[in-house]
């Protein structure tokens, strides 16, 4: 006998399972979602919406100073801080508040499958609580990964949690790592008045986009005064007094008032009881494009699925979760590609907007990883700094776009924009290739003068329209 019975428990109250849940629930079936630490989840307070809070004035100062007569600044550190809080300040009652009113029952505690359609949850006063459910859906995100560098447990390294919440910036961080987290936070601490070292052990930062935005992003950092080394890892760390001091790979020493681990992430899938029901604890819960992972009863989204790590993207799957659950749960049969039962946008489409200044914002394919997946493919790229509408926009605005073509179609695979105020351009190039929009179709759609968006009309004359 269990302790509940719902037709859906979701396991972490982050952005995506409170999707899941919500969607399930909305379409008549009853829902619980367990939550060991915040309702929110780790994007609400620690990652994505502090980040933003943090790069937003340093971002919009950068801005008027391209453009002569505004007159703005300099940064008031506390107030930037005073309203990174308004934003993410770590009390979750509101967002409890809104799963109570939506008719979900929230379970406070580390919640643990026990076997097939079995979830236990383990509250913060040591009691326990069975669930048993028709469907399970694993929502528990992502944990910071520490990389092999010795002494790295002793010199109290600050994760995204200690970056994103700080309550006063360090005269000198320390960044391991040139991923997304790394190239944000160095762009937010070296504007908030840090100065920043970025050790990344590849020869270039963002190694996953186009190879031209990191080397922009690495210009414009270095351009702000920090210093970027690439090809060579952190091999060990220790305290000297106040400082972290860090040997390199190449034989030098860097220091900094603080270290922050920006390395990459690993599913929390390790205390989750997976291994009752023959998975592997540790692991990115392997799904299928319905979001499955085993039978009709076991599900995973976001972080600790093999989808991609991305807030948006998570949503997406938990959305396609939810109606595929509902779809079962009515014995429908699931639809096809485009239908609301396939994460067919996880292979052709996924959008990514790196708020660095310049801004990298792309979709899709780019062109190395469209040669690795076998497409012919051609890539164009035109300077956003050439249209009028970016001229006006900022004084040497600095910039390019580039779209990858399927050769054999006619249509694009992928897009990358770099430069100042392209976050929102990225869902024009989404949309053309969620649509497979034909080339000699998008030649109709005109952009307005003297707007950005006149980088499309060039690109196109560019690849011989
Ligand atoms: C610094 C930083 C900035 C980022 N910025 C962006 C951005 O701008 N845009 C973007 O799209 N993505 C961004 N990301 C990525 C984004 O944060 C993640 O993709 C997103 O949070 C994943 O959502 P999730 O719901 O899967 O996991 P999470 O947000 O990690 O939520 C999982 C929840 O599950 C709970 N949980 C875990 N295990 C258990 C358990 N056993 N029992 C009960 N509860 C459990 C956790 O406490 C947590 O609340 C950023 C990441 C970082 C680190
Ligand atoms: N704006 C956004 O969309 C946004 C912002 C922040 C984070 N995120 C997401 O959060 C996740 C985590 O981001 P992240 O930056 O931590 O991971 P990441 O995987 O993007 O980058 C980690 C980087 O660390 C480097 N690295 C790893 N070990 C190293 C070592 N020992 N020495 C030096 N360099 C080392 C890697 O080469 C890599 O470039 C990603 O999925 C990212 O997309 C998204």
């Amino acid at each position: 006998m269990s302790d509940l019975d719902v037709d859906v428990v979701v396991i972490g109250a982050g952005p995506v399972g409170e999707n899941v849940a919500d969607r399930a629930h909305q379409q008549g079936l009853s829902a619980a979602i367990v939550e060991d630490r915040l309702v929110g989840g780790e994007c609400s307070y620690y990652a994505c919406i502090p980040s933003k809070a943090l790069l937003r004035p340093v971002d919009l100062l950068a801005a008027t100073q391209r453009v002569p007569g505004v007159e703005a600044g300099p940064i008031d550190v506390a107030k930037v801080l005073e309203r990174r809080d308004g934003f993410a300040n770590p009390d979750d009652s509101g967002q409890a508040d809104w799963l109570s009113g939506a008719g979900i029952t929230l379970l406070r505690g580390h919640g643990r499958l026990a076997g097939e359609r079995a979830v236990e949850v383990t509250h913060h006063d040591g009691t326990t609580t069975s669930v048993a459910a028709r469907y399970v859906v694993v929502a528990t995100g992502s944990v910071p990964a520490f990389p092999p560098v010795d002494g790295l447990d002793t010199v109290n390294a600050w994760t995204n949690q200690e970056a994103t919440q700080v309550k006063e910036i360090p005269e000198s961080l320390l960044i391991l790592g040139g991923g997304v987290v790394g190239v944000e936070m160095a762009t937010a601490y070296r504007r908030l008045g840090a100065q920043v070292t970025l050790v990344q052990h590849g020869d270039r930062l963002l190694p996953t986009t186009e190879p031209e935005a990191g080397r922009r992003v690495q210009a414009a950092l270095e351009a702000d005064g920090v210093d970027v080394r690439l090809s060579t890892s952190m091999t060990a760390v220790r305290r000297d007094g106040d400082d972290v001091v860090a040997a390199l790979g190449d034989g030098s020493e860097v220091r900094g008032a603080e270290l922050l681990v920006a390395a990459g992430r690993r599913p929390a899938t390790s205390d989750l009881g997976v291994d009752t029901v023959g998975l592997e604890p540790g692991t990115h819960l392997e799904v299928d494009d319905a979001t499955t992972v085993l039978g009709d009863w076991l599900y995973a989204v976001g972080d600790a699925s093999t989808g991609a790590q991305l807030t948006h993207m998570g949503k997406y799957q938990a959305r396609i979760c939810g109606d595929v659950i509902v779809a079962r749960s009515r014995g429908q049969e699931l639809g096809g590609r485009y239908s609301h039962h396939a994460t067919t946008a996880e292979h052709t489409a996924v959008p990514q907007v790196i708020f660095t200044d310049p801004q990298v914002a792309s979709v899709g394919h780019t062109e190395a990883s469209a040669g690795r997946a076998g497409l012919s493919v051609r890539a164009v790229s035109y300077e956003i700094g050439n249209v009028a509408g970016a001229a006006l926009q900022a004084d040497g605005y600095d910039g390019v776009a580039m779209l990858v073509v399927d050769t054999d179609r006619g249509v694009i695979v992928g897009a990358t924009f770099v430069g100042q105020d392209v976050a929102d351009m990225v869902h024009a190039a989404t949309i053309a290739v969620v649509g497979e929009v034909p080339l000699e179709r998008l030649w109709h759609a005109v952009p307005s003068f003297p707007t950005m968006s006149e980088v499309w009309l060039r690109l196109l004359e560019t690849y011989g329209l």
